[in-house]
């Protein structure tokens, strides 16, 4: 488990020169849980990131591993603490004229540990992550996908309590991407793991999220469960979460809607049911339908004829659907 309690990293000193990156971050990941976070360019994700597993001291704030807070550790204690959170960069940073295997015995080789246990922990590990025969590998003969394989190896070799992926899908082809993903989820399962996934790829969170965060200027300005998010119509987090391709125009006496399933338990044939209710036909000019986390999530914009707008919303409210106005969808009605 890993706790974030009012993490706060200045750079610089004086008013004039001082620049607040992280301002007063506070977040929760249990153990065997995924928190997403994401945020634009120059949000404070990698601060955060180097943050979190200690490559810079916050300026204020805890970061508690287990009970424990690693911000208020000595150097000394911090270099023995850093084995609690594991780490897989984006690029995976293997060094070049290492094996996988080679690289993945490098935080064991720093701890001292046998010739015999680091080989027998190395062999298991890249055996976990379905490297087994790449072992001998240079990180140049491996495919992007398997060079952050062997870094999720290597971040596990200490079997820490925490894992921080670090923009680690970026630069991966698809396919490469969902099989890390698979992994991690695999991972958090068998160990426990409290994973922080930091991206700035909507897709992949809505794949692995248990929760998502979403900071701004430094700020966590939202947070809460994937599912939550993505059923409330009011979260831009929410929205960014249900992509949605272009949407058609309604034609003239049709009034355009944009349409949120707020409830787990919207009928799948809920626009049949209200059609045949309101006695209207309804158009769909744009849809998103997916599932997240066992529950269908719905983004659609629909037409209507004017008259029957409000008997629409009040039909789709009853099945657990959010429907408003699309912003300046009001259309001309020509009678
Ligand atoms: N060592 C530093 N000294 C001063 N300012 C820094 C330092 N590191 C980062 N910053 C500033 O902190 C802000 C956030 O940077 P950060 O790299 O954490 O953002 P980010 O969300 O990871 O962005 P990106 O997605 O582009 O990598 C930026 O304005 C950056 O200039």
């Amino acid at each position: 488990m890993i706790e974030v309690e009012h993490l706060t990293k200045v750079f610089g000193s004086g008013t004039e020169s001082s620049n607040r990156v992280l301002d007063d971050v506070n977040f929760t990941v249990d153990g065997g849980e995924i928190f997403a976070v994401v945020g634009p360019s120059g949000a404070g994700k990698s601060t955060l990131a180097q943050c979190l597993n200690l490559l810079q001291r916050p300026t204020s704030g805890k970061v508690i591993v287990n009970g424990d807070d690693l911000a208020d550790l000595s150097a000394a204690a911090l270099r023995t603490a850093r084995r609690r959170i594991g780490t897989v960069f984006q690029s995976s940073n293997l060094l070049a004229r290492r094996t996988a295997a080679e690289n993945v015995a490098l935080p064991l080789e720093y701890l001292g540990a046998t010739k015999q246990s680091t080989k027998t922990r190395v062999h298991e590990l890249l055996d976990r992550v379905g490297l087994g025969d790449k072992a001998d590998h240079y990180p140049h003969q491996l495919s992007g996908g398997q060079r952050q394989r062997v870094g999720i190896a290597r971040a596990l070799a200490l079997k820490p309590a925490v894992l921080l992926s670090d923009e680690a899908t970026s630069g991966l082809d698809p396919q490469a991407t969902d099989s890390f993903l698979r992994l991690l989820t695999e991972v958090r399962d068998e160990l426990g793991l409290a994973v922080v996934f930091i991206t700035h790829e909507m897709e992949t969170i809505v794949k692995v999220a248990d929760k998502v965060g979403r900071i701004d200027q430094g700020r966590i300005v939202e947070q809460g469960a994937l599912v939550d998010l993505v059923l409330d119509p009011d979260s831009p987090l929410g929205k960014s979460l249900r992509p949605r391709g272009a949407t058609a125009t309604a034609v003239d006496g049709q009034v355009s809607l944009d349409v949120t399933y707020h409830s787990v338990a919207v009928p799948v044939d809920w626009i049949t049911r209200v059609g045949q209710r309101i006695g209207t036909p309804i158009s769909v000019l744009g849809a998103n339908i997916q599932t997240v986390d066992g529950v269908s999530v719905g983004d659609l914009t629909v037409s209507v004829a004017a008259a029957d707008v409000d008997e629409f919303v009040t039909a789709t409210a009853e099945l657990g659907i959010t429907a408003r106005r699309t912003a300046g969808g009001l259309l001309e009605v020509t009678v």
